[in-house]
């Protein structure tokens, strides 16, 4: 199998306003991709199409070879992460308990439970997310940063084939921002996912995506490596400023223009 994600010619608009017109993406397994572009170009509402909470006007979207349509939702969520870009919780659960809601599309039925082999990987998560300390609070009584690691985990402990996460990163400092960017990074390369992930940040991009998709006017207006894309040029008609491009060893480094 080629592709995991391929989007051909999708679009999409709320109450006649159209955002996405005839998007194509072809994702491969085992590759993370980095979607970016200017704020309102329709970043999540793409991610929402192919998560199929929403529902496209046209074109078709195929996961792993088959149309989403054709998924049935236990099969879907067994098969797409996500972590979201904000989540608040309205029930007093913990952390573990969160956590644990990724094993349910696993679950053979209600009554059953969770397995000793369902314990065996939220622990696992758990530790490789060093979450252990706050097993037991209250997730509500985590910081942004904490609750957006236990969303990661939630999403991990799934053990989709593809993970879905829409900037992630946005509310956090430096020290968490490279952490989710470098676990993503790992269970990619461990061949464990292919990961999808909506950011502003174009330096983390260039430093952890093997490939940029850049959205802008409801189109997708490149695709290629960091290397490929970020040059001053292409940055200037994507987003309108000016910079200069560093070549920071493996890869490119934006230093924009002071306005
Ligand atoms: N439920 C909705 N109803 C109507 N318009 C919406 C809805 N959700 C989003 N939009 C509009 O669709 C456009 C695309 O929104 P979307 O959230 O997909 O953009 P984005 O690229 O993810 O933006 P950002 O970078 O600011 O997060 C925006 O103009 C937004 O206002």
């Amino acid at each position: 199998m080629k592709h995991n994600v391929k989007v051909n010619k999708l679009s999409f608009s709320y109450n006649n306003n159209n955002i996405l017109n005839e998007v194509n993406i072809d994702i491969k397994k085992g590759e993370f991709t980095g979607i970016l572009g200017p704020n309102g170009c329709g970043k999540s509402t793409l991610l929402k199409n192919i998560l199929r909470y929403l529902q496209p006007e046209n074109g078709v979207i195929e996961i792993k070879d088959k149309n989403i349509k054709d998924y049935k939702q236990k099969d879907l969520a067994k098969t797409l992460g996500f972590v979201p870009q904000k989540s608040s919780l309205s029930m007093p659960l913990t952390v573990e308990d969160v956590v644990y809601m990724g094993r349910v599309a696993h679950m053979k039925n209600s009554w059953a439970g969770f397995s000793e082999n369902d314990n065996k990987i939220v622990d696992d998560v758990i530790r490789i997310l060093k979450l252990e300390k706050f097993r037991k609070r209250p997730a509500f009584s985590l910081s942004g940063g904490e609750f957006q690691r236990v969303l990661l985990a939630r999403a991990l402990v799934q053990e989709p084939e593809i993970l879905l996460l829409d900037e992630p990163t946005s509310a956090l400092d430096i020290n968490y921002a490279l952490e989710i960017m470098r676990l993503t990074s790992h269970f990619v390369k461990e061949g464990r996912l292919t990961g999808i992930m909506v950011l502003h940040d174009l330096n983390l991009a260039a430093m952890y995506c093997d490939n940029i998709i850049f959205l802008k006017d409801g189109k997708v207006k490149y695709t290629g490596s960091p290397t490929e894309l970020f040059t001053s040029e292409v940055l200037e008609e994507i987003y309108g400023f000016k910079c200069e491009i560093v070549n920071n060893g493996d890869y490119p480094y934006v230093l924009p223009h002071k306005l």
